[in-house]
């Protein structure tokens, strides 16, 4: 079994340490994690019985697999501070923003093993999406070993690293929208009289099986919106407004702002 490491302990790793310890992929013993503070790591301890540290280099020297889970503005500064502990046999795997692959390549050498991800916090409830991109030195075997830890908080998909700025518009930042939409639909039952949490649950189920309706039956989007939509009724009343409102525009520029934002960040 291989150890699995991460350096960052906030949202993101705390969302795979939890996917990963959940659906049994790896036993707790084998994962470490490190962070500044001992807040979040207390927790994740006393949850998945993890072991935790302050020492990043820490986390490099007992483990097989890094993830870099860092914000992308101190990601370098702590990739070096353990670089000369990255040996050829270490798979780094990165889940920031705006960091490409040859950029890391540049700090710990393109002869070292990395692969360039992008989850989403999903992966907490076993529904997480991940992009993976490997760089040239990472063997079949082991992108199908990396790939396993992503496929078991969900699903993931091996992406050319052209392709890393979409998925972070459309997956990695994407649950904060829907998060959003879900949050304005309940604001609506509530002001039509519904307790507001029932409203979170009626709107969040409704979003969850239109999502699986999309998935399991392969039929456009649109074509599944008519499905709902009667002559004279009530839900046309609906989408008429969301066309005057400019709700597709809305999204379409709010999710090229996102990649253009990891684009520039990737700069
Ligand atoms: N939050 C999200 O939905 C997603 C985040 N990401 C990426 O994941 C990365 C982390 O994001 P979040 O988890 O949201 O951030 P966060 O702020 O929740 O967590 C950052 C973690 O890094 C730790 N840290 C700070 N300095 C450190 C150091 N010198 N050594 C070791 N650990 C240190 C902090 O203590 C904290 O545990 C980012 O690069 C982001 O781009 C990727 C996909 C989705
Ligand atoms: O907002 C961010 O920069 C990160 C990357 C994807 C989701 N959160």
């Amino acid at each position: 079994m291989k150890k699995i490491g991460f350096i960052g302990a906030g949202n993101m790793a705390g969302a795979i340490i939890g996917g990963i310890i959940k659906s049994n992929l790896v036993e707790s013993q084998n994962v470490i994690a490190s962070a500044k503070t001992m807040t979040n790591l207390n927790k994740l301890k006393d949850e998945y019985n993890i072991n935790v540290t302050l020492d990043a280099r820490e986390v490099v020297k007992n483990s097989d697999i890094v993830f870099m889970a860092v914000k992308p503005n101190i990601f370098d500064g702590v990739l070096e501070s353990v670089k000369d502990l990255i040996g050829d046999e270490k798979i780094v795997v990165s889940i920031a923003a705006g960091k490409s692959i040859s950029s890391m390549e540049n700090i710990i050498g393109d002869d070292k093993k990395i692969i360039r991800t992008m989850p989403n916090t999903p992966a907490l409830v076993n529904e997480g999406m991940s992009a993976l991109c490997p760089n040239k030195n990472i063997e079949d075997a082991e992108l199908k070993i990396v790939k396993g830890i992503f496929d078991s908080f969900g699903k993931s998909e091996v992406v050319g690293e052209y392709l890393i700025d979409s998925v972070i518009g459309v997956s990695g930042s994407s649950p904060a929208y829907v998060f959003m939409f879900i949050e304005a639909m309940a604001d609506a039952a509530v002001v039509g009289g519904m307790p507001r949490k029932q409203a979170y649950n009626f709107a969040a189920q409704s979003v969850l099986g239109a999502a699986k309706m999309v998935i399991e039956s392969g039929k456009h989007p649109g074509e599944l919106k008519d499905m709902v939509c009667s002559p004279g009724g009530t839900t046309i009343e609906a989408v008429k407004v969301l066309e005057n409102e400019g709700m597709r525009s809305s999204v379409i520029n709010a999710v090229c702002a996102c990649i253009e934002k990891s684009k520039e960040m990737s700069k």
